[in-house]
């Protein structure tokens, strides 16, 4: 199931669910509305080494905004902090951004029960559009979820994504043990 405004604001309330900067506008029906943080990336190496640590460079958004290509890997980060601790929370496109040819997922939009931190974007763009920081790019939906929880993202040793960022997090695949 998913929750409702009404649902959202008081998970909220209770401190189940953090949204940092919250804009009373920016929820919807059943979503919270999430923006382009200040941040891009692009890894270093054209090809990528998914045994390796593929590092990244780290580029501001201009005030004018900035031309994404086709072409490209992108990533990027929202605006919002968030901390979801008794949910599923699933990250989706916005209809009018993918109406600008824009995907801010490449396959994974699902968060963790206990994930922390601000969600890192994989864009691809279909045509050039130039994209500007605070732009809303995306939307987080929260699922309940059936059964207890053993293993609360922030709390296992293994968690790649959870330490608190503002600027975009690169695969973190080279510490998997495969
Ligand atoms: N586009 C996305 C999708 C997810 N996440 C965050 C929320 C998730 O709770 C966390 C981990 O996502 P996955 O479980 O899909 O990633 P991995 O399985 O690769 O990482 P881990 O081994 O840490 O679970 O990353 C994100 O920042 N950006």
């Amino acid at each position: 199931m998913i929750l409702s405004d009404k649902q959202i604001l008081e998970e909220i309330e209770k401190g189940t669910i953090l949204v940092e900067p919250f804009d009373r506008s920016c929820l919807g029906t059943n979503s919270y509305d999430v923006h382009l943080g200040r941040y891009l990336a692009r890894y270093k190496d054209e090809v990528l080494d998914a045994r390796k640590h593929n590092e990244i460079d780290v580029f501001e958004i201009p005030e004018e905004g900035f031309v994404l290509e086709p072409g490209n890997l992108y990533l990027g980060v929202t605006l919002e902090y968030t901390e979801t601790h008794a949910h599923v929370p699933f990250l989706e496109g916005k209809s009018s951004v993918g109406r600008l040819g824009i995907d801010i997922h490449a396959t994974a939009g699902k968060g963790d029960v206990g994930f922390c931190n601000t969600w890192t974007l994989e864009i691809s763009v279909s045509q050039k559009v130039r994209v500007y920081y605070g732009m809303p790019i995306g939307q987080l939906i929260y699922f309940e979820v059936k059964g207890g929880i053993e293993n609360y993202y922030n709390k296992k040793l293994n968690a790649k994504y959870n330490h608190r960022t503002i600027t975009p997090v690169e695969s973190m695949m080279w510490m998997n043990e495969w």
